[in-house]
């Protein structure tokens, strides 16, 4: 399965000690497919209790607001919060559920990448989803509000949370025609 190396709770000796470098390093010190999910591309799944996908999603911009006009960026240069891309993101986990082709999300788990923030935990419970199974935590410490309350409403509100062990380290796609 995959092995997730721990991250050290200090950075080696001579590694920086300012916020940024000391994150670059944490970064660093996963393996690329986590490095991959804590650098922004999140994928989410509703899956049924037999595990049919009932609706798979990723982080992206509303419909009909295109790439081209609205920024990717994590920070501004001029510290505009409307120059990055926070405000404007759906997050993987509400568009799995928005799209799912089944009847209702209540009762059904919910996979994602990365652990839900707050507005959608709400959202998750709102739906009735059950179960929510995921791959890496991106809260390192436990000073991040959104994470420490999005384990708060999730753990009152009966959903289970568990971190899921993948029994493949990855699947690969062959495109080669099957029948050469
Ligand atoms: N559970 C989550 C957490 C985050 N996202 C989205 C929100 C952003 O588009 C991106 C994370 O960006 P970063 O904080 O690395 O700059 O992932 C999500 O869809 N689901």
């Amino acid at each position: 399965g995959i092995r997730q190396r721990r991250t050290p709770s200090k950075p080696p000796r001579g590694k920086g000690s300012s916020h940024g470098t000391t994150t670059s390093w944490r970064l660093r010190s996963f393996q690329p497919s986590v490095q991959r999910i804590l650098t922004g591309r999140v994928g989410a799944c509703l899956v049924s209790q037999e595990g049919i996908i009932l609706g798979i999603g990723y982080n992206g911009f509303p419909r009909g607001c295109s790439d081209d006009k609205l920024p990717w960026a994590k920070k501004s240069a001029r510290g505009d919060p409307l120059e990055t891309k926070y405000p404007y993101v759906v997050h993987a986990e509400v568009n799995a559920i928005l799209n799912t082709n089944h009847a209702s999300a209540a009762g059904q788990k919910l996979y994602v990448t990365m652990f839900p923030c707050n507005e959608c935990a709400k959202i998750i419970i709102q739906s009735g989803v059950s179960e929510v199974l995921y791959f890496v935590e991106k809260r390192i410490d436990n000073s991040d509000h959104v994470y420490v309350a999005s384990h708060n409403l999730l753990s009152m509100a009966g959903v289970k949370v568990r971190k899921h062990q993948p029994q493949m380290a990855q699947i690969p796609i062959n495109f080669q025609d099957p029948r050469v």
